[in-house]
């Protein structure tokens, strides 16, 4: 049986840890799938080339209200499609190639990994190996809700709607959280008629309240939305899917071509047999993990999406650079920095969000103010006719501390950095607004009034 210095279960973050300090140990790399794992492949990386297509196609549509006529002609979906994976594949095959034939000390292994013992892993190509230390960076996967008749019906999750043979002409989405509002927007941007399903009685909403209500309230201007619906049945039609839904109106059907699923996703910790390994998981499968990203055997770590509370692909990069670090310097382990984990969500409009939320705040009793300033009442979004985005701010009114940040609008993902930069290094609101240049008429402009306008103490 070969045994290994160290082994890495999962080739997304995880194939990031192996560096030129470890030229000297022996390490093997399991992957089940597709070498570069979800972002890389099926994740963040291909959605955002769909959204930047998809915020072309529909530039034309917003361009009226600033007195020009244009409209997108047509949307070439197998060209789209095949640009974005014609530059995404060869990534991962050239990472698989790279790790495979070009690393000495590596070893490739292609099959589904499971843990035997605590140092045992069968690694699903009929060899069984051990190690001295593990990382486990096996991932997550779609989450698929309990739907009578759902997988006779056929459907899609995020791991295959990107490559579809056509695009259809009508989309159910099932879910209202970061994947079903990226994808109602690239999917309507392009012409398709975009209906989506939500449990509860908001789109987006882990986000903070206000964000959320602004945000459905602009969905259901563009696509069919029904909130508070359960859906209880799919079934298979001549043309493609019907939902039978229950909610306010009572028992409801919908019909579309092609069906998304994007209900949450599951840690891979079953697919591992963690347990044989005597690794402690959370009740959602997720890995426990301390500071310094241990498992409950300490020669055993764990990082991203298999054992964190963000299932973001910075986080999982954060905890990968922490765990390298604590593989090459176990007498000087760093801990991990989750203080302030910013998001977006890639949609229509964009939404940016750091720290506390207003509810969030409430519930832990802290003392905060907030401010909220409009795109519509800074020079840049007077340009761009802006009506529905703001920004909206909390602090601590005694130190001016940010607490949390949360923008909806053009470009949120960019403009809230300077921010995530605030909270990260302890600059108070006062001395950010008023301590640097802000460039005018720039869109920046929206963090600068922000911050003027919380009323600290
Ligand atoms: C549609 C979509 C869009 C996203 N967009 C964004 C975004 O814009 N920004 C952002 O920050 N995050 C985004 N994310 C989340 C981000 O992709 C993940 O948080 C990140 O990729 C997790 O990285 P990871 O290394 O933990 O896992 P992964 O990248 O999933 O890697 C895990 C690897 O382990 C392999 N594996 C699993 N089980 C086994 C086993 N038993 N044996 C061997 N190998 C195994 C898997 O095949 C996979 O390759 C998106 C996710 C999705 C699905
Ligand atoms: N831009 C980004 O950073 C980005 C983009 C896509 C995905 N992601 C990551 O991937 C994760 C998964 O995305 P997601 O959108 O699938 O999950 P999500 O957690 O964002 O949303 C899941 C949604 O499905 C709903 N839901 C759950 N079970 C349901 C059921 N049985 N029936 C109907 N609705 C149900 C939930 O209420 C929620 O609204 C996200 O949490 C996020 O961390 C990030």
């Amino acid at each position: 049986m070969r045994h290994f210095d160290l082994v890495i279960i999962g080739t997304g973050s995880g194939n990031s840890i192996p560096t030129e300090a470890m030229a000297g140990w022996q390490i093997a790399i399991l992957e089940k799938g597709t070498f570069g794992g979800t972002c890389l492949n099926v994740g963040c990386i291909p959605t955002k080339m769909f959204v930047h297509t998809a915020d072309q196609a529909a530039a034309p549509a917003n361009a009226r209200k600033l007195g020009v006529d244009a409209h997108t002609d047509a949307v070439h979906w197998p060209e789209i499609r095949d640009r974005v994976f014609g530059r995404i594949d060869p990534i991962a095959e050239g990472g698989r190639n790279w790790r495979a034939n070009e690393n000495a000390n590596v070893t490739v292994y292609e099959g589904t990994a499971r843990f035997l013992d605590a140092h045992t892993i069968d690694t699903g190509t009929g060899e069984t190996i051990t190690a001295d230390r593990i990382v486990v960076a096996a991932g997550s996967r779609p989450s698929i809700p309990d739907i009578a008749d759902l997988d006779t019906t056929g459907f899609h999750t995020s791991d295959t709607v990107m490559r579809l043979d056509e695009l259809p002409e009508s989309l159910i989405i099932v879910g209202s959280g970061f994947i079903a509002s990226e994808f109602a927007h690239v999917f309507s941007s392009f012409g398709v008629d975009v209906t989506v399903i939500a449990r509860s009685n908001l789109l987006l909403r882990h986000e903070d309240l206000e964000i959320a209500e602004r945000f459905t309230s602009v969905a259901k201007s563009k696509w069919n939305v029904l909130l508070q619906r359960k859906t209880t049945r799919a079934e298979k039609t001549a043309t493609g899917v019907r939902l039978h839904l229950e909610g306010p109106n009572g028992a409801e059907t919908v019909e579309a071509q092609q069906l998304l699923v994007a209900t949450g996703r599951q840690p891979n910790s079953d697919l591992l047999d963690v347990a044989k390994a005597g690794i402690e998981t959370h009740d959602d499968g997720r890995v426990k993990v301390d500071e310094f990203q241990r498992t409950s055997q300490p020669h055993i770590f764990a990082l991203g999406d298999i054992s964190s509370d963000h299932q973001l692909k910075h986080v999982a990069n954060h905890e990968a650079r922490v765990v390298q670090h604590n593989l090459l310097h176990p007498d000087e382990p760093k801990a991990s920095d989750h203080r302030f984990v910013p998001a977006a969500v890639f949609s229509s409009p964009q939404i940016a969000s750091v720290g506390l939320t207003e509810e969030q705040a409430k519930e832990r009793g802290i003392r905060y103010v907030t401010a909220s300033q409009a795109y519509a009442s800074i020079a840049y979004g007077w340009a761009m006719e802006d009506t529905t985005g703001f920004a909206k701010l909390l602090a601590d009114p005694a130190t001016g501390q940010l607490l949390g940040a949360h923008i909806i609008g053009p470009q949120a993902s960019t403009v809230i950095q300077p921010l995530i930069q605030a909270m990260s290094f302890g600059l108070d609101a006062k001395s950010m607004a008023q301590g640097q240049y802000w460039i005018h008429p720039a869109m920046p402009e929206l963090v600068e009034n922000a911050l003027l306008n919380l009323p600290l103490d």
